[in-house]
This record gives structure tokens, C-alpha cells and sequence, in this order.
């Protein structure tokens, strides 16, 4: 097989595939030679009027591949017609960090297959987006995959199809195997390469790049306590922190850190990789201000490392909890070369409480804590991957009692573990 062939078949052949269809996942491979096995699930409840497809983003550089996966899901929510039905897919090699390969699997029941086709064409001709065909089989009710022509190549479509048969769920959760430096960045150097590399798209990387320290060496540790805040929305940390500025006679400082605020709504509207670093820069910048204020006083922080990797892992995996990586995971340990705080203080709220406390408020949500609204199983994924990061000491605490309740009892763990 030529070298072109070869790299069109490389995001199937000897790989997992896996489609997620209302939170559950439906794994499948694909075999030149067919076995016996019945056809995997996904396609065997297919309706039978359906036309099947798979789209993966595959090529470029990891900010290409981002931007790309998630123009494509506007495009084919905007193109396509409104009988075909899109959901998330990936490709991956089980159990093996930085294999996934993200894209969408598109189940089209529409009268005439010519729209569908003729945007998938399209789209296979101009981006690195390679696409499938499935076609069923009269014998033994088997389905085949069809590569077409890929990511830009004007080649004829790949003559050999494939086989598609079911193949067990892997041991780490797929969602899981990108994470590392995708979702969450364990040094300033990972994170700076991802805003550097797209200055050209989003002029606000720019602006962020300057207001950086100029590295994340080692500084000397600060003189006095740093005490983090950390929380879902609503939890009391604002409240919290301000009383405790008050209390303690401390600087109160937040990450992001003001300065990138004019630059966070941008910075939310982009795919994960991109988000997620500007988040991860944040807590730099923030950290070095904590060198300076811990000079001269105990500081307090508002949101900072936790909350960036926690959010971070609870959105990039997909469904149930127990899919998220085991406590002890490589993927909970703090980045090297970020400042360790004294203590970090986790308050809890029990959903209810919280709701009517956001209620109260009044004020508008962010996408992502209106997720955490609807989504009690997102919200459970964020408060469990907060407990598993490991690094500084961490205590939980009930935020359930009054404001002044809730500062007494976090004044004592302080004076307990910070000597104050
Ligand atoms: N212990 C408490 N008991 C009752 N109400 C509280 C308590 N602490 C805070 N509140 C109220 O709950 C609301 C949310 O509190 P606050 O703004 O401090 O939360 P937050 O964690 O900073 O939220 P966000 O992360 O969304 O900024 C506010 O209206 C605040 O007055
Ligand atoms: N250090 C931080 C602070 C915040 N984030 C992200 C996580 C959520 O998407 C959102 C919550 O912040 P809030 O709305 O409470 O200001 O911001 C982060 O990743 N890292």
C-alpha cells in the first residue's frame, strides 16, 4: 500500500472507534477479513431508512485540529439537513495518551442523500477531515465502512472497505487520553506554545502574551501564608475571601487576575485547547503577584489552580463519573513550576442550597455555570477531580452555615495549619 493510502487509513485501521449517543459510548473497529461477529450496536439499531457517516479531524497542529473540530460541529449543525442526526466521535488506540482523534458521526435520515454527500465532499476536499461511508450488506445483516477521499486530496476514493465489528470498551475512558496538555498544562511553557501558535487567529493571544512573567522559574518562597478559595459557583468563595482579606489584614488576589479580563470572553468562546490555556497563563500571572504581595502580607486567592484543572478534566470527559481518570493519576498532579499554595480551602454546597443562593444573586451565568446548573453529573465530575488534584494541603468545608459561621471555622483551620 502506498504511503498516501497508508496515512488516508491511519485514523481507523488498528483503532478504536467510538460514537456517544445520550452520554453512553459504542465502541467498534474495523477488519478487512470479516469473523463471524454481528454487527457493532450503533449500527444494528440504525433505523432502517438510515444513511451513516463518520467525519475525524485529523492532520495540522493541535491548535489546527481544535480550531478545525469545532468549526466543523458548527458547520454541520448550520449545513446539514435537519433530519441527520450529529454526535460526537473519536478514533483512538486504547489506553494510549495523546491517540484521540476527535469528530462526529452523523446518522442522516433525510429524504435524498445528495445535500449530506455533497457537503461531506466538500468538506473532505477543503479541510483535514477525513470521511466514511457505512453501507449495509444483504448477507447476514453486516456493514461495511467506506474511506473516502481525504483531507484535501483529489485522489479517487479508496476502492477497499472495511468491515465494522464491535470491540469492548477500552480500560481508560477515550476521553480521558488527550488530556495532558490539552486540556490541562503542567508547565508555562506548554501553555505559552498554544498562545503563541494562534496570534494569528485570535488577536487577544497577543495581548495576553505580553502581560506574561517572563518565565516561571523558582522563586523564593513568600514570607507569609497563601491561602486559596476554592468552589462551584455560588459556593461563598467572593464572600469568603473578602472577609477574610478583612479578618487577617491580607492582600485579596483572583485568578484569572484582572488584567485579562477585557481578554476572557474571547478566550471563552474558543475550543477547549485554546480555553484552557489561556485559564492555565492566568494562574502565572496571578502566581507572581502572590510572590510580590507574600512579601509583605498572608494572601488570599480567589480561584487557582484547582479550579482550572478541575473544570478542565470534568469537561473533557465525557460521560459517567467513574470515567474519569483513578484518583492518583498523572493527570491530578500540580504543574512544577507553579507556585504551591499554603492551604487551599474547597467549600461544598449541596445543590439545592446553591441554586437558591445563584437565584438570589441575580446575576447572569456564564455557559459553563449554566451547565453546572442542569448538569448535576458536571458538577459532580468538577467537585470530585477538585478533590483528587494533589500538590499544596486542601481541606474541605461545609458552606452550608451562615457567611460568619463558615469564616470562623475557616480563620481556625488557617491559624491550625498556617501557624497565623
Ligand atoms: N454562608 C452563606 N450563607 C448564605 N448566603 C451566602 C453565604 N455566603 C455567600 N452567600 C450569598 O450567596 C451568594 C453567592 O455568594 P458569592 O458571590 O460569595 O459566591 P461565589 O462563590 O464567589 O460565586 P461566583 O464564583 O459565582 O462568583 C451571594 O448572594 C452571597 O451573599
Ligand atoms: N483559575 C481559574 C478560574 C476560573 N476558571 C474557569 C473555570 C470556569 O469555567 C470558570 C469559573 O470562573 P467564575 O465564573 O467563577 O469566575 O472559569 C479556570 O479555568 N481557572
Amino acid at each position: 500500500m502506498s504511503r498516501r493510502a497508508m496515512s488516508l487509513v491511519a485514523p481507523w485501521s488498528s483503532r478504536v472507534l467510538s460514537v456517544e449517543l445520550d452520554g453512553a459510548h459504542f465502541y467498534f473497529s474495523t477488519r478487512e477479513q470479516h469473523r463471524g461477529e454481528e454487527a457493532p450496536r450503533v449500527f444494528r439499531e440504525a433505523r432502517k431508512d438510515a444513511r451513516l457517516y463518520s467525519l475525524l479531524v485529523c492532520g495540522g497542529d493541535r491548535v489546527r485540529r481544535a480550531v478545525c473540530h469545532a468549526q466543523l460541529k458548527d458547520t454541520l449543525l448550520r449545513e446539514l439537513p435537519p433530519a441527520c442526526h450529529v454526535s460526537p466521535m473519536s478514533s483512538f488506540v486504547p489506553n494510549v495518551r495523546d491517540s484521540l482523534l476527535k469528530g462526529y458521526f452523523l446518522k442522516d435520515h433525510s429524504e435524498s442523500a445528495s445535500p449530506t454527500e455533497r457537503l461531506l465532499r466538500d468538506l473532505s476536499q477543503r479541510d483535514p477531515v477525513f470521511v466514511c461511508s457505512y453501507r449495509k450488506l444483504q448477507e447476514g445483516q453486516l456493514w461495511t465502512q467506506h474511506l473516502w477521499s481525504g483531507a484535501g486530496s483529489p485522489t479517487a476514493d479508496m476502492s477497499e472497505d472495511s468491515y465494522v465489528v464491535p470491540s469492548e470498551a477500552p480500560e481508560c475512558h477515550p476521553s480521558t487520553l488527550n488530556i495532558i496538555n490539552s486540556d490541562v498544562f503542567y508547565s508555562f511553557e506548554e501553555a505559552r506554545e498554544v498562545l503563541n501558535k494562534c496570534g494569528d487567529i485570535i488577536p487577544e493571544a497577543m495581548s495576553v502574551l505580553e502581560l506574561l512573567p517572563s518565565g516561571a522559574e523558582a522563586r523564593s518562597k513568600p514570607d507569609f501564608p497563601v491561602i486559596v478559595i476554592e468552589g462551584l459557583d455560588a459556593t461563598g468563595k467572593t464572600t469568603l475571601t473578602e472577609s477574610l482579606r478583612d479578618a487577617l489584614g491580607a492582600s485579596l488576589l483572583r485568578s484569572p487576575p484582572q488584567c485579562l479580563s477585557p481578554m476572557r470572553a474571547r478566550f471563552d468562546r474558543e475550543p477547549p485547547l485554546i480555553r484552557r490555556a489561556f485559564y492555565a497563563l492566568g494562574n502565572y500571572i496571578t502566581a507572581e503577584q502572590i510572590g510580590l504581595q507574600g512579601m509583605e502580607t498572608p494572601v488570599i486567592v480567589d480561584r487557582f489552580w484547582h479550579s482550572t484543572a478541575a473544570y478542565a478534566i470534568a469537561t473533557a470527559v465525557s460521560g459517567q463519573v467513574c470515567n474519569l481518570p483513578a484518583e492518583g493519576s498523572e493527570v491530578y498532579r500540580w504543574p512544577g513550576d507553579l507556585l504551591q499554595p499554603s492551604l487551599v480551602v474547597l467549600l461544598t454546597l449541596e445543590p439545592e442550597e446553591r441554586k437558591r443562593r445563584l437565584s438570589n444573586r441575580g446575576q447572569g451565568e456564564t455557559e459553563e455555570e449554566k451547565e453546572l446548573d442542569h448538569n448535576q453529573l458536571f458538577r459532580l465530575k468538577v467537585e470530585t477531580a477538585y478533590q483528587r488534584i494533589c500538590g499544596p494541603a486542601f481541606v474541605t468545608v461545609d458552606a452550608s452555615p451562615s457567611a460568619d459561621q463558615v469564616l470562623q471555622q475557616v480563620l481556625l483551620l488557617i491559624r491550625a495549619k498556617c501557624h497565623l
